[in-house]
């Protein structure tokens, strides 16, 4: 898998203020990093540019390889049915039955649900789940532990390492510890 993400000297400034600045790192194969640092820091913001969703105010992004992001933008349709979201989702993404990958999360069980009637962890096993879909080699991840109980946490770890462990990438923004050997990147240290 092509695997790289690198960016130099970024800056991010929101509204009239400076969050972060001279912000320069370089992942390859294999690479984890967690982000972390105080709410507000910058941390959701950091991985929109990384995504190239926002642009930095300073600096320059280069990635090789697919993006899967996952962030607290769910976009479900609440009256949809898991399965049927699921596939939506499927052919959004140029991917093709996600039966496993609803399995692997263990949401298979609950195929026949409106999204709208999910549990918050049920809801972001299957945005996991969405994330397995297709081969991405950069895994950008924003607060995915959040709302897992510890077992599906135990999982994601897994799948991280998993992902890592066959030459993809991940970075994760986290206010908990993880049980995986990242690289950890407080950005309060490059608060403007
Ligand atoms: N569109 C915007 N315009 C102005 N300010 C914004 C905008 N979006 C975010 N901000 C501000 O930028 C700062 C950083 O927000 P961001 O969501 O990146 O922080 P964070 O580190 O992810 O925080 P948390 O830990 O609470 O999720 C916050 O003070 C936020 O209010």
């Amino acid at each position: 898998m092509q695997a790289r993400l690198s960016a130099r000297d970024l800056a991010c400034r929101r509204g009239e203020r400076l969050l972060f600045r001279k912000l320069t790192l370089d992942l390859g194969p294999g690479d984890m990093l967690h982000v972390r640092g105080h709410n507000g820091v910058g941390k959701t913001s950091l991985m929109r540019i990384l995504a190239g969703l926002a642009p930095p105010f300073a600096g320059e992004v280069e990635r090789t390889g697919e993006v899967g992001l996952v962030d607290g933008r769910h976009a479900l349709d609440l009256d949809r049915e898991l399965a049927d979201a699921m596939r939506f989702w499927a052919r959004l993404d140029g991917a093709g039955d996600p039966t496993s990958a609803m399995e692997r999360l263990g949401v298979d069980a609950l195929a026949d649900i409106p999204t709208g009637y999910l549990s918050t962890g049920q809801k972001q096993r299957a945005v996991i789940a969405r994330l397995l879909l297709r081969a991405r080699a950069i895994w950008l991840l924003d607060e995915p532990f959040a709302g897992l109980d510890t077992a599906s946490q135990a999982l994601l770890a897994d799948l991280i390492a998993e992902h890592c462990g066959n030459g993809g990438l991940c970075l994760y923004v986290s206010h908990q510890p993880v049980d995986l050997p990242a690289t950890v990147l407080d950005l309060a240290e490059y608060a403007a």
